[in-house]
């Protein structure tokens, strides 16, 4: 549905020349719902931004529905455009206009007929929950309000594709909240493929399955969000799971407790909790597992549990007992080669 090959962006400036995006590809299915992530100046929003030309890349081909975006003719690319939504943290909407003419004006302006228009407003109105609020106007109401009119404005046009540049970065967490359950909700019903940039890991978290971590225009990881949440590999990818981790061990609290065992990072992908295996590890080796910190995440796509642990015994039996561990399927890592340095 939505590719990206070896898409780069340059800008020239008085103080030289900044890539703001390096040979990145991609790839979104029809249906699925991709998310960049990445902390601010990694190229995200210039990437986003190349989906539909807002930004004209430097090199690279971006195609939609296997239309070659990048060989269109200016009219072409207009009407080509309307396949594709997007919404805005600031939300870009009409201050001067209703709720009800926010959505119905770029609807006049891509030609849909005007025996259409009231009935596609009343329609997207009612999806997002805000009938009631047809007649008021942007001022009136809430951020997660307005951003609810700005998915009905990008829904009502019908597109395959819903672009998101940062949506819930000015909300609230609640309020973050119902307007992820809403994406989820359009992906499911209109079957809309969603591609996401964000710097909050919950966003990825709770609504993405696939997920493309951004730094310094390039994407150091990407993979199944289930696959990078239980194995991440790059320090930033870790980094990020530490912002949604309440787990905190102190360098020195762990140094301590290494002087008579092994302090591991346990991760257990599925409904299995690490209970039952950890209570057969003390019954079955010379070995005393204690949990210091446990976590469990729900993805869009399966649920993760991590478990801190100081496994306190010799370390042949340690060994041993970790063997065991994955032997069931559980991901071991030592507790300071991954986080003792955040
Ligand atoms: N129009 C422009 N002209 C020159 N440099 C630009 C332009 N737009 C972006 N850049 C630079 O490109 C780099 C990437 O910026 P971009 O806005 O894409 O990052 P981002 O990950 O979206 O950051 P943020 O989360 O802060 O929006 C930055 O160094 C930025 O200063």
């Amino acid at each position: 549905m939505i590719q990206l090959e070896n898409i780069s962006k340059k800008y020239t400036t008085k103080k030289g020349t900044i890539e703001a995006v390096k040979d990145v590809s991609l790839h979104v299915k029809k249906g699925e719902i991709h998310g960049v992530i990445g902390y601010s100046g990694a190229g995200k929003s210039t990437l986003i931004r190349c989906v539909n030309l807002l930004e004209a890349p430097t090199a690279g081909k971006v195609r939609l529905n296997d239309k070659e975006f990048t060989e269109l003719s200016k009219a072409q690319l207009l009407a080509e455009r309307k396949n594709i939504g997007m919404i805005f943290q600031g939300f870009n909407l009409l201050k001067t206009a209703t709720v009800g003419d926010n959505i119905a004006i770029p609807l006049k302006l891509i030609g849909v007929k005007p025996s259409d228009i009231a009935a596609r407003v009343d329609k997207y109105l009612e999806i997002v929950g805000l009938t009631d609020k047809k007649n008021a106007f942007p001022g009136q109401l809430s951020g997660g309000q307005k951003q609810r009119v700005a998915i009905a404005r990008a829904l009502a046009q019908e597109p395959d594709v819903l672009l998101s540049d940062e949506a819930t970065s000015a909300l609230d967490p609640e309020t973050t909240e119902s307007i992820l359950d809403l994406l989820l909700k359009i992906n499911a019903e209109f079957g809309i493929t969603i591609l996401l940039i964000t710097h909050e890991m919950q966003v990825i978290q709770r609504i993405c399955d696939h997920v493309y971590v951004m730094e310094a225009g390039e994407i150091v990881e990407d993979g199944p969000v289930i696959d990078l949440f239980s194995q991440p590999k790059h320090k930033t990818t870790r980094s990020f799971l530490n912002t949604i981790s309440q787990r905190k061990l102190s360098k020195e609290f762990v140094d301590n407790l290494k002087k008579t065992g092994s302090v591991l990072r346990l991760t257990f992908r599925g409904e299995a909790t690490g209970d039952p295996v950890l209570a057969a590890v003390s019954k079955e080796f010379n070995v005393k597992p204690n949990i210091l910190t446990a976590n469990i995440m729900e993805l869009k796509n399966g649920v993760i549990g991590n478990l801190d642990v100081h496994m306190a015994g010799e370390k042949e039996e340690v060994a041993r007992s970790l063997a065991f561990l994955e032997a069931q399927g559980v991901v071991i890592e030592d507790w300071d080669d991954q986080y003792g340095k955040n």
